[in-house]
């Protein structure tokens, strides 16, 4: 991907559902139209208590989600210095000797929690793996943190699945994870609220899918990468409800998403904002009406000459891993079959793929959703 998306190419490949997909890069005549820029929302209206309020920033998300799959949450409400200090603590972590890290490789672990070594991600195959290094925590019914009681048809949550430092220089990690990661979820609360007033659904549909969701905080950092053939993370779409990420700041922008001819738009760093995006469960259950867009990273800010470290904090939020969901009523269409199907299941298939799956260029099949 990294090597086929300059405009000049015929196509850009991603891993799409965790399928190799295709574009063609249209331009000139045949370029259609398309969106060029990622859109700022003003999210204090999440807070109004006035649905009518409520509603006309749905109006404006619910336009963005069709559009696009992205944009700028502003004003959303976590307090900055909240978002500073978790991002000197994950700089602080990143800078542990290795042996440290170590003790959490997420090699260890089920569901791939904890340390990711750098290159040890790899999610386009023409490539020499993920230029990033990462730590991954998510919903554990065991870390008292979390305040959640385990849900009898789970058994299995009863087991712990974070891994967390115990080494003294380390300690400090976990605390300051969890301030971001509670200020995140409940966030994320209001936001599926949002989202469903701009599916013309009541406020609270998705309440009950939601009331212990699986959720991920991964912290990642990107060192400058060497060479224009690398890439930070391969291109690709998110497998959860949606995301939520905060960026430190670099020169060049390093976030890019795919838009509807093939071309790379940049998603600079805003301070103290979130990029959302939509991911591919929500894009299941609208039927397609909503775009889990194409993204990836790419920290070229050595080619600028500034050779900027850059760090991220994505927030993965789906729904309960117990839950089951398909196309809502009001996108289906007549006399069509769909499918239920049960998110931990879909989840972890698509865990397996993005572990295993190699990209086939004579295979690949094409995918031209904006
Ligand atoms: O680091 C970023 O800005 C985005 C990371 C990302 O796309 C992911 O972790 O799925
Ligand atoms: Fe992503």
């Amino acid at each position: 991907m990294a090597t086929t998306t300059e405009t000049i190419s015929e196509y850009v490949h991603y891993h799409d559902g965790g399928i190799p997909g295709k574009r063609r890069v249209l331009t000139g005549v045949d370029a259609k139209p398309t969106f060029n820029a990622v859109p700022k929302i003003d999210m204090q209206r999440i807070y109004s208590p006035h649905l009518a309020d409520r509603q006309q920033l749905a109006d404006e998300v619910g336009a963005a989600c069709r559009d696009i799959g992205f944009f700028y949450a502003v004003n959303h409400g976590i307090d900055e210095e909240l978002l500073d200090q978790t991002f000197d603590a994950v700089k602080k972590y990143f800078d542990l000797p290795m042996e440290v890290k170590m003790e959490c490789h997420n090699q260890k672990a089920e569901k791939f929690r904890g340390y990711e070594k750098f290159l040890e991600g790899k999610l386009d195959p023409s490539t020499r793996g993920d230029l990033k290094e990462g730590f991954l925590m998510g919903e554990d019914f065991t870390d008292p943190e979390q305040k959640l009681s385990p849900i009898p048809s789970l058994a299995a949550t009863s087991k712990p699945r974070n891994q967390w430092p115990t080494h003294p220089t380390a300690l400090f990690f976990r605390p300051a994870i969890y301030n971001y990661y509670n200020a995140m979820l409940s966030f994320s609360r209001r936001l599926l609220r949002i989202f469903a007033l701009a599916l013309a659904l009541p406020e609270d549909h998705f309440d009950t899918l939601t009331t212990h969701p699986m959720t991920n905080v991964r912290a990642v950092h990107y060192p400058p990468q060497p060479s224009p053939a690398d890439v930070g993370i391969g291109a690709h779409t998110d497998f959860c409800w949606f995301t939520l990420v905060c960026q430190s700041r670099t020169t060049s922008p390093a976030l890019e998403v795919l838009n509807g001819n093939g071309m790379w738009i940049p998603v600079d760093h805003e301070p103290h904002t979130f990029v959302v995006n939509i991911a591919d469960f929500l894009k299941l259950v609208t039927g397609g009406t909503w775009a889990s867009t194409v993204h990836r990273v790419r920290n070229i800010s050595k080619e600028s000459g500034m050779g900027e470290e850059r760090y991220s904090m994505p927030f993965f939020f789906s729904p309960n891993e117990d839950a089951k969901v398909s196309v809502l009523e009001r996108f289906r269409k007549e006399g069509k079959e769909y499918d239920e199907f049960v998110v931990g299941e879909y989840f972890q298939q698509r865990l397996d793929i993005d572990r295993t799956t190699h990209l086939d260029r004579d295979g690949q099949v094409e995918n031209t959703r904006a």
